[in-house]
């Protein structure tokens, strides 16, 4: 079926039974039928009958999707009702699932069917099964050769409604883009990261597959066409930031170890770092007055060529940690200003693991060049390969990418590496474990690519648990230099952290209830899945509370139209999966609820370092579920008391009656811990919950 057809499909009546629950104008413009702002269609709707009943009629579930007989029917007959909503398809519930394998039962059980739902899920070879023929199938919207009828209510779904990722995009979005059958990149491609995709298994880790190959047209597939609108050009917006919180200062008290032979010493202020005025005026203009800890230490010892390996705390300067030495580097080495040219050699690359934090890093980048002739470039996966292109070829000194897009860029010869002096891995015990380490150990084994010896490679996280630190070693020199701030691995002390237990059917009142007493504060939301990511945003809309979701599921347009309305305030409550977890940097994020705990200890502290940056407090609240997280009570009893949290006694009896493997962190009293691998053991030792170990088994997220 040609996208004309999807097209024409996409338009017909399902629309009807979506347009009444979400913002009618927004959606049918197409232009940015994004967010899940939704306005209930009236009133008798949003109130009529018990919630559950509610919520399976109305708008996105509309009955008829979710799933008797005749929805299931239906969709094999008209595909294009995925379009008709969120739930069209879904198989949220109860009736979904009447006629297959995951039946729950009775009416009452819509979250219940739900959840079963997405255990099946992370059970995995169902899912896979469907995946394949999901994949396969452009536009089909799993309907391919589906396995069974859940695979079919799944592959509906994903193509479906506003939350369902990867819809068909209507035309006139804004960026010349026209309609285009998305699904099938969408569900193949939404998680391309086969690591974190929904292929759930344990060896799914091995196996994904780069969004390259995708987006560069060697292997089937629709291509990408979304172009991200470019980011204004005015120099108030460009150097616009967030003030510093009242603790600011008291990062000066935080114990700072450096380890590694010929260290230089730590700078004090800005100026003793010599940089060059036309840095030094980016650097007030950003609001900067006072370095950091990171900053202090990790500064002088860039400016020394030293490799280094620096772990801080969330939301503590570690981007300007590397910007500014290498940007003062390229000035005083006069850096020739680029040129159109059919083949760039940047000076500088860096990788970040999502496309939104490589984006943020691109736009810090950009903010301290302003007046240079130094030329930053940002590449990422889900938007159009030719873009990127034209960006690269304008130009490119400090070439921002996600590993995926940038090896498709450098496969096409666009990107040369022979001039390459930085090497920059943020998040970088992220960009080196099982998922992105193989592409890591493409980029550093290219043709052209200086060698560890000829290049400085700078690796920047707040968790290094300690087997990533030793796969470190093959890109870094034998000399690095270690800086840890604080407790490696620890939480940022800014942020308030409290832990409740509540059951997993207890979880969306609590979740309600916390969100009404909060107002409308900017809260993130972290769920484990990116379906249960669509359902609890679709669920706070229906309670009122104005919600977006970010998920690899998504189109890469929605993803950054979600964080634009909630970076704006426009929605207070972004729902997310990990995909949003590491380095996002959101002014006046007040809250972060883990409503599903993560299985990785070293996520948690990702997750809760989206609030309380840069001196600012925060709050964290979240949801302990005794039957599914137990296995993170002795990890998280070790962060709470490290950053001098209360611990609840019922979590201390679970964490001690808990037998955890590898486990070895003392509970209590540990105020500072070097864990340079290079002296022995961490004792923050997250083995046994750190990612690189521990495949998450629904950790089913696209990256890059
Ligand atoms: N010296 C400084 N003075 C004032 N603001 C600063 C300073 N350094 C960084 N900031 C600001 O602090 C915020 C957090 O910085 P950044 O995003 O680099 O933190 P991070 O350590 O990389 O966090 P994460 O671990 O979450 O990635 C940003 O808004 C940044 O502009």
């Amino acid at each position: 079926m040609g996208d004309e057809d999807w097209e024409a499909e996409i338009i017909k009546p399902h629309m009807s039974s979506y347009v009444p629950v979400f913002e009618k104008d927004r959606y049918s413009s197409g232009a940015n039928g994004d967010t899940f702002n939704r306005t209930p269609a009236s009133s008798s709707e949003m109130d009529d009958g018990p919630r559950r009943d509610h919520f399976m009629r109305s708008g996105f579930a509309s009955g008829r999707s979710l799933g008797n007989r005749d929805a299931v029917e239906s969709n094999k007959r008209e595909t294009p009702s995925t379009v008709g909503g969120f739930g069209v398809g879904k198989g949220f519930g109860n009736r979904g699932f009447l006629n297959n394998k995951l039946e729950e039962g009775d009416s009452s059980g819509f979250w219940r069917g739900y959840q079963d739902g997405n255990d099946s899920e992370a059970s995995g070879s169902s899912r896979r099964g469907g995946r394949g023929s999901f994949r396969g199938c452009r536009g089909g919207f799993g309907l391919g050769s589906p396995n069974n009828e859940f695979e079919q209510h799944e592959g509906t779904q994903r193509a479906g409604g506003p939350f369902g990722s990867k819809r068909p995009t209507l035309s006139g979005a804004g960026n010349g883009d026209t309609y285009q059958s998305r699904s099938g990149s969408g569900s193949g491609r939404g998680g391309y990261k086969g690591l974190n995709e929904e292929v759930i298994t344990g060896s799914g880790k091995n196996s994904w597959k780069s969004e390259a190959e995708g987006e560069s047209g060697d292997t089937q597939g629709p291509k990408v066409t979304y172009i991200p609108p470019p980011p204004p050009e005015d120099e108030d917006s460009i150097f616009a930031h967030y003030q510093t919180g009242i603790n600011f200062d008291k990062y000066d008290t935080i114990l700072v170890e450096v380890s590694g032979h010929d260290a230089p010493p730590a700078i004090l202020t800005f100026e003793e770092a010599n940089l060059c005025q036309t840095l030094n005026n980016n650097i007030a203009k950003a609001g900067y007055t006072k370095l950091t800890p990171v900053q202090k230490y990790s500064i002088p010892i860039i400016l020394a060529g030293r490799d280094l390996m620096a772990c801080a705390q969330t939301g503590s300067g570690k981007t300007a940690a590397f910007l500014l030495p290498i940007l003062a580097h390229m000035m005083r080495d006069g850096i020739t200003a680029s040129r159109f040219k059919e083949l760039q050699e940047p000076e500088c690359i860096i990788v970040a693991p999502t496309r939104e934090l490589i984006n943020q890093i691109y736009l810090e980048a950009r903010k301290f060049s302003f007046g240079t002739c130094v030329r930053a470039v940002v590449i990422y996966g889900g938007t159009q390969l030719g873009h990127s292109i034209r960006q690269i070829v304008q130009g490119c000194n400090v070439l921002c990418a996600t590993p995926g897009r940038l090896m498709d860029i450098i496969g096409k010869e666009k990107i040369g590496l022979k001039q390459v002096k930085y090497l920059v891995l943020d998040e970088a015990d992220r960009m080196l474990d099982m998922g992105f380490g193989p592409e890591m150990k493409k980029l550093i084994s290219c043709p052209g690519m200086p060698s560890k010896e000829q290049r400085q490679t700078l690796m920047f996280s707040a968790t290094f648990p300690e087997e990533i630190q030793r796969l470190a070693g093959e890109f870094l020199k034998s000399n690095y230099l270690f800086v840890a701030v604080g407790q490696v691995g620890g939480a940022c002390r800014d942020v308030q952290q409290t832990i409740l237990q509540v059951g997993q059917y207890s979880k969306r009142e609590k979740l309600v209830e916390i969100l009404r007493n909060i107002g409308d504060e900017r809260t993130m939301v972290f769920v484990e899945t990116k379906k249960k990511a669509d359902f609890i945003a679709t669920f706070l809309c229906q309670e009122k509370i104005s919600t977006t979701s970010i998920h690899g599921d998504r189109e890469q347009r929605e993803r950054e139209q979600a964080l634009g309305d909630f970076r704006c305030g426009k929605c207070p409550v972004l729902v997310a999966t990990s995909v949003a977890a590491r380095g996002l940097d959101i002014e006046n994020v007040q809250h972060v609820i883990n409503f599903d705990l993560p299985s990785a200890i070293d996520e948690y502290v990702h997750r809760i370092g989206r609030t309380g940056r840069c001196g600012n407090t925060g709050r964290a609240v979240s949801f302990f579920d005794p039957e599914s997280d137990s296995h993170i009570a002795q990890p998280l009893v070790k962060v709470l008391s490290d950053a001098q949290q209360d611990v609840p006694a019922w979590l201390e009896e679970i964490a001690f009656s808990t037998y955890v493997p590898g486990f070895s962190g003392s509970t209590r009293g540990n105020v500072f811990a070097s864990v340079d691998t290079r002296k022995g053991k961490s004792t923050l030792n997250t083995a046994g919950f750190s990612s690189s170990q521990t495949p998450n088994p629904v950790d089913d997220e696209s990256w890059d």
